[in-house]
């Protein structure tokens, strides 16, 4: 079997000209776009690529984007500071904080402060209580894109057996939590996981989000699983030059598997998608 790649990049275009649509809608019955203001503390190099990403992918489907760049010395209240103004700003109706943090600032303390109607990102403890109750929430980007393209894979994955590998409050968990209301058969695989071959070897659905380079092997996997791989890890390859690979190895997780994502562009072109379409869903909440 040669499993169907699929294109993260196409589906992600296309969902983005669909959220797009939505924005003019909402933009003729409301006198004003919806805003997304995003926080950047530092100059991590990686989140830089992919603050300006969102800024860009935030212009082109017509809303309005501010970008906030800090400086990495930047001190906790400094930031929380901003977030309570920009929880305050009619204008601004989703509010993102790019991780990682600089290690002097607590995470958890910032992500509790942005207010959870403007939170894009569904980091917020609201938001992932309402997730894991099942009740409507703004879920996180990118295991909300992996959920689609799986959807669209398979259809109906009620009864499926699903292994989530990792345990992230980004991806791992909130992933569990919409595989789990799909009524899939969901485990969490994590580095203390025995037998990690085993698991892999029964699921219908593998979601991988560990950052771990080849850390599962395609020979593990079930014939016409659908595999889904989250990992971007930068590694050296033989030529010396760097490239980006997942935490599967593709190819030969490719000759068994029925579906699966290439990294790049497979889950990552999801997660800026899902973001505008949280943006467009916090803009049309805010004003009903
Ligand atoms: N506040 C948040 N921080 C972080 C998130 C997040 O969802 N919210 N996720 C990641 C980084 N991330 C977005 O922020 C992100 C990662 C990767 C991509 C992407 O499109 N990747 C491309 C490859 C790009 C490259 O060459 O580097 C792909 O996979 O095809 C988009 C967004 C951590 N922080
Ligand atoms: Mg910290």
């Amino acid at each position: 079997m040669t499993a169907i790649i699929i294109d993260g990049k196409a589906r992600g275009l296309a969902l983005r000209t669909t959220v797009a649509a939505g924005v003019a809608e909402f933009a003729a019955a409301h006198g004003r776009a919806p805003g997304l203001s995003v926080v950047l503390v530092g100059q991590d190099p990686a989140s830089a690529v992919y603050v300006r990403m969102k800024g860009v992918a935030t212009r082109e489907a017509g809303m309005v984007s501010a970008e906030h760049i800090l400086p990495a010395e930047t001190s906790e209240p400094e930031l929380l500071a901003l977030i309570a103004a920009l929880n305050a700003d009619p204008t601004v109706d989703g509010i993102l904080v790019q991780l990682p943090l600089p290690r002097h600032i607590d995470t958890d303390r910032v992500l509790a402060a942005v207010d959870p109607a403007k939170d894009v990102d569904g980091f917020h403890p609201i938001n992932v209580g309402k997730l894991s109750a099942g009740l409507d929430a703004l879920v996180p980007c990118t295991p909300a894109g992996c959920l689609l393209l799986i959807l669209e894979a398979l259809g109906d994955i009620s009864g499926k057996e699903a292994l989530v590998i990792g345990r992230s409050n980004i991806v791992g968990k909130p992933m569990a939590a919409l595989l789990l209301a799909k009524s899939a058969t969901v485990t969490i695989a994590h580095s203390r996981t025995r037998d990690l071959a085993a698991h892999v070897a029964r699921a219908e659905i593998v979601v991988a989000a560990v950052g771990v380079a080849g850390l599962v092997k395609g020979e593990w996997i079930r014939p016409g699983a659908c595999v889904i791989d989250v990992g971007t890890n930068r590694v050296t390859g033989a030529d010396g030059k760097a490239r980006l690979v997942g935490d599967i190895e593709f190819e030969p997780a490719r000759a068994r598997a029925g579906w699966i994502t290439p990294v790049p562009g497979g889950v990552g072109p999801m997660t800026i998608a899902g973001l505008l379409a949280n943006t467009l869903q916090a803009a049309k909440a805010r004003v009903s």
